[in-house]
């Protein structure tokens, strides 16, 4: 009898280059067509790609929307992201289309909370503007009133999103002496909560008025899109420093730069945009924001390891079996 959930050899087309590793690998195990420009795909090109494919492998700048899925070749079945974040992709439009979609959580897991902590220590402690006045020229020398920061140790640190990479953030951040605090869609064990001796808000807003510096972790969804915007940003006391390396689109940019601006909100760490690559021009101008440019998992390893759980997902997806990242809507 033919297993009729096997595709034994899948037509594959990644949008991106990805590690000559990953590549070649994917070319070896599957009949794959790669994009070795590495520029993003344009949506026609999309489109075109997922008219005769049987698997897609995207990255977060290619946005698989519900008309780019309605309009994809009947024997599309596969969209296996490169990469842990999934809101490019509309799932609800892929699940009524029978295609399953799967991401790659924990290999970035370590890398991205090192950046973020790398943020948490940035802003409060002026690293941007010290390496700006060295590079400059300008600086004078030592005095004692040059370049004063606030402490990191002793600090409440507000945690949003508590799964993988906000744990792995509050593992460093004990470290350094700052106390734990989460709020999440769901409290994590006591076991856990011990070990990282974090304190659960089932209120968000309550827990805004008691910390020092925000970190935000969840992933973007219907319902953290934009939390944190004007209403959230008032309760913060005007002393917090706000981070993000998860999306854009969970803070209300234009909010957060407004009270930047009238120093309602300290200073900011951001590695993710509500528009990338595009930056509003007047967060260039504010001293106390450290920008990156969406590089929290941006590790040679990270990427490797990305690429060999793209690679794990089509493997057991073309052998028939469920694959081990499937995302299921609701869950991201
Ligand atoms: N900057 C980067 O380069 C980079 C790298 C990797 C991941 N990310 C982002 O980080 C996100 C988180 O990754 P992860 O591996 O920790 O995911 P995860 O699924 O392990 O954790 C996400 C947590 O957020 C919680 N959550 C979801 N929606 C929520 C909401 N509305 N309110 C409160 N809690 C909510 C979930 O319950 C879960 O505990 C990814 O989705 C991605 O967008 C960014
Ligand atoms: O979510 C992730 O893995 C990174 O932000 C890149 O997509």
């Amino acid at each position: 009898m033919v297993d009729t959930r096997r595709c034994p050899n899948p037509r594959v087309v990644v949008t991106r280059e990805l590690p000559n590793a990953t590549m070649d690998r994917l070319e070896a195990l599957f009949d794959t067509v790669n994009n070795r420009g590495d520029l993003a795909m344009s949506r026609d090109q999309l489109a075109a790609a997922m008219a005769d494919c049987d698997v897609l492998v995207p990255s977060v700048v290619d946005t698989i929307d519900a008309d780019l899925i309605a309009a994809a070749g009947e024997r599309l079945k596969l969209i296996a992201n490169f990469g842990a974040g999934v809101n490019h992709i509309d799932l609800r439009a892929a699940r009524a289309r029978g295609i399953i979609v799967t991401n790659t959580p924990g290999v970035l897991t370590e890398d991205t909370a090192d950046m973020t902590m790398a943020l948490i220590v940035s802003v409060p402690r002026r690293l941007a503007e010290g390496e700006k006045l060295v590079r400059s020229g300008e600086w004078k020398g030592w005095s004692p009133g040059g370049m004063l920061g606030h402490r990191i140790g002793g600090k409440a640190l507000g945690i949003v999103g508590m799964g993988r990479i906000g744990q792995a953030v509050a593992r460093r951040a004990r470290a350094f002496g700052l106390s734990i605090h989460y709020h999440n869609r769901h409290r994590l064990p006591k076991v856990v909560e011990a070990e990282l001796q974090a304190q659960w808000h089932p209120n968000l807003d309550e827990m805004l008025g008691a910390i020092d510096i925000l970190t935000m972790h969840t992933p973007l969804n219907a319902d953290s899109a934009n939390l944190i915007g004007a209403d959230r940003i008032a309760l913060l006391r005007p002393h917090v420093h706000l981070i993000n390396a998860s999306r854009g689109g969970i803070v209300d940019e234009e909010a957060m730069i407004d009270a930047l601006e009238a120093g309602r909100l300290a200073g900011a760490g951001l590695d993710v945009w509500t528009h990338e690559p595009a930056i509003d021009p007047r967060l260039l101008a504010l001293p106390n924001v450290v920008m990156t440019p969406h590089m929290g998992s941006a590790t040679f390893e990270g990427r490797l390891a990305t690429g060999e759980k793209v690679i794990a997902n089509i493997r057991m997806w073309a052998d028939g079996h469920r694959p081990p990242d499937q995302v299921l809507e609701g869950w991201a």
